[in-house]
Parts: structure tokens; C-alpha cells; sequence
């Protein structure tokens, strides 16, 4: 192969740039949502990654550099849970000290944020998307496996605001669960004055049970909504966004639909993922990875790995769920599961 040039926009075969990197920095979890990592498929002989195949501070903060080469601007960390990784706020630290990365993320459960927001944002965090689906304590208890309360995690988001850190809020809607949900969420956080993304529930890995019909489209959500508060569509803010999103009339405060079921966006997608082990993948529902963790163990160089990430993208062709939308229910594979890829 040639020498890729040392600053260059990697394109996958459908024309995609890659620009995102999503990080999974652990495959633990404190909460066992049913629809991600339900309790009887992740129970206590549930087999974790064990500490020495994760990726280290830093072989993540060298990887992270060379996709970053490769086009990458964008950095989300997730996991699993990302806070139950220790020193979390050292590694954003070293991330953020990466030339050409623009924006970092972290997504969370919320449970534990009370007690990192602080540290978090003098690590240099600027925002943090906490996830919760609904304001009920039965039924967040019910969803989340665990009998987390509703408080905890509200007093998480507190403490990251005034921690100075910017918030969006993601629940996940699932018809028959929580649906009763989406109009006490968005009348919340509307107060509060911080957005919050409505996800359709997607067949996401091979054990939450999805099915179609717990799907509540999000041009139904949107017409509850406006209902009682009108809602004015906004512009993407960048090229790819996943959430489409809707303004309160008149007002700043805003929410966003992520309709990755019944309104597929793959064709914008440039997001590459990396599990906690250090293996790639090109799709959220991929099979299979690419094994970065090999590579970088036994002493191959940066131009090395660069080489494998630049021909990985340059291969892709994933598009999942525009694939899925022609073909529900029929479409079955072997998905690996987002608490171990990252969502
Ligand atoms: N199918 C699919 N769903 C995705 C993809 N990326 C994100 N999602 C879904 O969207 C949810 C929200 O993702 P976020 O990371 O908060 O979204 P984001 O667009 O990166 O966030 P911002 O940078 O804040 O706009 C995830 O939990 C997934 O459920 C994707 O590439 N494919
Ligand atoms: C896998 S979690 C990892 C980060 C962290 N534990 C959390 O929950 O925010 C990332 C996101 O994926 C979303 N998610 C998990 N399973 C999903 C599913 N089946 N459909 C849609 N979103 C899902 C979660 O709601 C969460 O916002
Ligand atoms: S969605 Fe997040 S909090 Fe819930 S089980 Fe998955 S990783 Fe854990
Ligand atoms: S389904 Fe795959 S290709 Fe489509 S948007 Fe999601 S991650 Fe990207």
C-alpha cells in the first residue's frame, strides 16, 4: 500500500469521512437496562473483560492520535459505564491535549456523576450526556435492572451543571415501557434548559428481545409534544448529526430526535468504534472487529497502525439500518453487544 500522506481525510466506500471515534473504555456496567445488557444474559458468571485485555490510558491516547490523523475530530467515551473506569478524567485530560481533536464527550448512566462532575471538568471536559428514561422511580427502577433511583441520577446532572459542564439528556423510548414518559421528560428538562434526545429503541446486540412494535417513531413523539408546546425544526449543527432537532417556539431551549429505526442515517455515518479490548468496528450492529490491541502490543509503529485503520475505513460499507428499514423482521446476524462496543 502507499504511504498515506500525514495529514489526510480517510473516505469509506460509500464516500463517508471518518470523523468520529467512539472509545468504550470498559465493558462493566452498575445498571442492567433490559434493553441493553438484560440481567439474565449478564448475570454474575457473566464473563467481563479482565483488567489486562483492556486498552491502557496510554495505548488509548496513541490510537486515539492516529485516527485523529486520519480525519478524526470528534471523541466520545463510553462504555459499559465510562465513570466506573478508573482515572477517567486523566484520560480526557490527555485526550483533550490531542492536536485536531475539536470536541470530547463522555456518555453516562448518570449514577456516578455526582461524584466525578467536578473533577471531570477541571480534566477539561467541556459536556456530558447523561442518559435516563423516565422521571417514575418504579419505572426507571424497573428499566434500569437495579432499582437505581431517579433522584441519584438527577442530582448526577445537577452537580455536572454546576460544574460548568454543558448537558444533554438521552432516553430511550420504548412503546408499552415508557412512552407515558416523553411528555414529563420534556417538560423537565425544558425547565432546566437542557436538551434532551428522544432515541427509538433499536435491535441493537443479540439479547434485549427487540421487536418492531416497541418502536415509537419519532414523528409520533414530535406531534405529542407540539401538542403542548410548539416546536419549530432547527438546522444539523454539523455534517452527520445523528439527532434531528426541534426548537420550543420562541424560546432557546431545544430537543433532538434520533430516529435511527424508522429514519435511518447511515448514509452520513463516519463513526468508527473501539471496544474496551481494542478491537474496531464499522458498525454499531457489526459481527466481527478489526484487532487493534495485537498490533499495538507487539511493537508495530504508528505508520503501521495507521495503515491498518486507513485500509479498515477505506473497506467499509456498513449501513444497517437503511438495510434493516427495507427488510424488518428479516434481517438476522450475529451483533456484537453495545455494552461492549459502546452505543
Ligand atoms: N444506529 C445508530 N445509532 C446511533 C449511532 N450513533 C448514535 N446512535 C444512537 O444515538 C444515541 C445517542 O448518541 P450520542 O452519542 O448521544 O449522539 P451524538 O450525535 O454523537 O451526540 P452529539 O455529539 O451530542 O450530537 C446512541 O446511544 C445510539 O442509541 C449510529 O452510528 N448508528
Ligand atoms: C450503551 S450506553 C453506554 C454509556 C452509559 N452506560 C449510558 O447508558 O449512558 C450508551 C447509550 O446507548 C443507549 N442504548 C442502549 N441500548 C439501546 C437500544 N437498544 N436502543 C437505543 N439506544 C440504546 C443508552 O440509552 C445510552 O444512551
Ligand atoms: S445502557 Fe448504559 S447504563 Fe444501561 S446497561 Fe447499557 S451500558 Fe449500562
Ligand atoms: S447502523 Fe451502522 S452504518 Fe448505520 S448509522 Fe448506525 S453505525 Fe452507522
Amino acid at each position: 500500500m502507499q504511504e498515506t500522506p500525514l495529514s489526510y481525510q480517510a473516505f469509506d466506500k460509500l464516500q463517508r469521512p471518518l470523523r468520529d471515534l467512539r472509545l468504550s473504555v470498559t465493558d462493566q456496567c452498575n445498571f442492567r437496562c433490559r434493553y441493553c445488557m438484560p440481567e439474565e444474559i449478564f448475570g454474575p458468571d457473566y464473563a467481563f473483560l479482565a483488567k489486562d485485555q483492556l486498552l491502557s490510558f496510554p495505548e488509548l491516547v496513541r490510537l486515539t492520535r492516529i485516527f485523529v490523523s486520519l480525519g478524526v475530530q470528534k471523541v466520545r467515551i463510553t462504555g459499559g459505564e465510562p465513570l466506573m473506569r478508573k482515572g477517567l478524567p486523566e484520560l480526557i485530560r490527555r485526550i483533550g491535549e490531542i492536536e485536531g481533536v475539536r470536541d470530547i464527550a463522555v456518555t453516562t448512566n448518570g449514577s456516578l456523576l455526582a461524584r466525578h462532575a467536578q473533577a471531570l471538568k477541571d480534566a477539561g471536559l467541556r459536556r456530558v450526556t447523561v442518559s435516563l428514561d423516565s422521571l417514575d422511580d418504579e419505572r426507571f427502577g424497573r428499566m434500569n435492572g437495579r432499582g437505581f433511583k431517579v433522584s441519584q441520577v438527577l442530582t448526577g446532572i445537577d452537580a455536572a451543571a454546576a460544574a460548568g459542564l454543558q448537558v444533554k439528556v438521552n432516553m430511550v423510548v420504548q412503546k408499552g415501557t415508557n412512552d407515558q414518559d416523553v411528555l414529563p421528560m420534556a417538560r423537565y428538562f425544558r425547565e432546566k434548559g437542557h436538551i434532551l434526545r428522544f432515541i427509538e429503541y433499536m435491535d441493537v446486540g443479540n439479547s434485549n428481545g427487540w421487536r418492531l412494535d416497541q418502536v415509537l417513531p419519532s414523528r409520533e413523539i414530535v406531534s405529542l409534544i407540539q401538542r403542548e408546546m410548539p416546536l419549530e425544526p432547527v438546522g444539523a449543527n454539523h455534517y452527520g448529526e445523528v439527532a434531528q432537532r426541534y426548537r420550543y417556539a420562541g424560546e432557546e431551549g431545544e430537543i433532538g430526535l434520533i430516529s435511527s429505526v424508522t429514519q435511518a442515517f447511515c448514509s452520513t455515518c463516519t463513526r468508527a468504534r473501539l471496544s474496551a479490548e481494542g478491537k474496531l468496528y464499522s458498525c454499531l450492529f457489526a459481527s466481527t472487529g478489526t484487532d487493534l490491541s495485537g498490533p499495538l502490543r507487539d511493537g508495530r509503529s504508528d505508520e503501521q497502525i495507521r495503515r491498518l485503520i486507513a485500509e479498515f475505513w477505506s473497506g467499509r460499507d456498513d449501513r444497517y439500518s437503511e438495510e434493516r428499514l427495507r427488510n424488518t423482521p428479516g434481517l438476522k446476524r450475529k451483533k456484537i453487544e453495545m455494552s461492549h462496543i459502546g452505543g
